[in-house]
């Protein structure tokens, strides 16, 4: 009799550089199949040689622009075909950066393409697969700097903004269904992400970078506590709690039929 062996599969967006070629890397460690997707198809086929080999799982490359709407369709369309795929990496993505008083429009347009149209259509077909399946897991990528104002970073700063809500969102909707979503939130990390961003990464004092390693090592870690948010330097979780329990306050505040005492006439 001969026996047939159903590995998990792994789609990982931005597998070609950086944190998505890390976690690539530990998923086919630890018996992942994986699917790649960036648009450099050279560094796939690379990765998918060298992963395939050392780790004896079945690595397969889909090249794909995810600034393009065709892009996006492709890797969706496979997200949706796959039943196989129990895990999805949604990491691609990379900061375009100006003043908003100089926006280069055109240079924003691509990068929320990528970092929030993209990420939400790869979601949208996961969710719905996994939910049907009943199982299955996504990580979605946000930033320290969702956190932060600093100048010429509102778009970038925005759209990781709009990562972490869309994704407490996923989490609120996939309580129950069997399909877990981690938002994990990276400080800055030692990858090429901030030599495209036109930065030196030697501009950060050190004790503010961490490897690319110690965060997938972080975030898998926070899966496996059944940690769905992952900020992996952040020294005290309960800072986290104190933040979602303002927001709380603030929500409970918003919606009434009466002005705050403070706007009327007279204080
Ligand atoms: N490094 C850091 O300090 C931080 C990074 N992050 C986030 O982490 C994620 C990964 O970044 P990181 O690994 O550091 O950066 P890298 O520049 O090292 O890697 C970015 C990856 O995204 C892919 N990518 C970029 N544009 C596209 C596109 N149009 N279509 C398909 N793939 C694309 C690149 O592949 P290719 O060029 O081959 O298409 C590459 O594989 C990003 O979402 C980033 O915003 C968040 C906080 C901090
Ligand atoms: C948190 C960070 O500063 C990071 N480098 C980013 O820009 O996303």
């Amino acid at each position: 009799m001969t026996m047939t062996i159903i590995r998990p599969r792994a789609l990982v967006t931005g597998a070609s550089a950086g944190i998505g070629r890390v976690y690539a890397e530990h998923l086919a460690r630890t018996g992942h199949d994986l699917v790649l997707v960036a648009r450099r198809a050279d560094r796939l086929q690379a990765l998918a040689d060298e992963f395939g080999q050392a780790h004896r799982v079945e690595v397969e490359i889909l090249p794909a622009d995810l600034g393009t709407r065709e892009g996006v369709e492709a890797v969706a369309s496979r997200l949706a075909a796959d039943p196989a795929v129990d895990m999805l990496i949604n990491n691609a993505g990379y900061a375009a950066r100006g003043r908003v008083a100089e926006l280069d429009f055109e240079a924003l347009e691509a990068m929320l393409q990528v970092n929030v149209l993209a990420l939400s259509r790869l979601s949208s077909a996961a969710m719905a697969q996994m939910i049907a399946a009943g199982r299955g897991t996504i990580i979605n990528i946000a930033s320290g700097t969702a956190f932060m104002q600093m100048p010429g970073n509102a778009g970038y700063g925005a759209s990781k903004n709009y990562v972490l809500a869309f994704t407490r969102h996923m989490q609120l909707e996939a309580e129950g269904t069997g399909v877990r979503v981690q938002l994990l939130v990276p400080g800055v990390i030692a990858t090429d992400f901030h030599a495209v961003a036109g930065n030196d990464l030697a501009n950060f004092p050190p004790e503010r970078v961490m490897s690319a390693e110690d965060l997938v090592v972080a975030s898998l870690r926070a899966l496996e506590m059944d940690e769905t948010i992952c900020i992996p330097s952040l020294p005290e979780i309960r800072d986290w709690d104190a933040y979602v329990e303002a927001e709380a306050r603030v929500a409970a505040g918003v919606s009434r039929d009466r002005v705050a005492p403070r706007y009327h006439n007279g204080g």
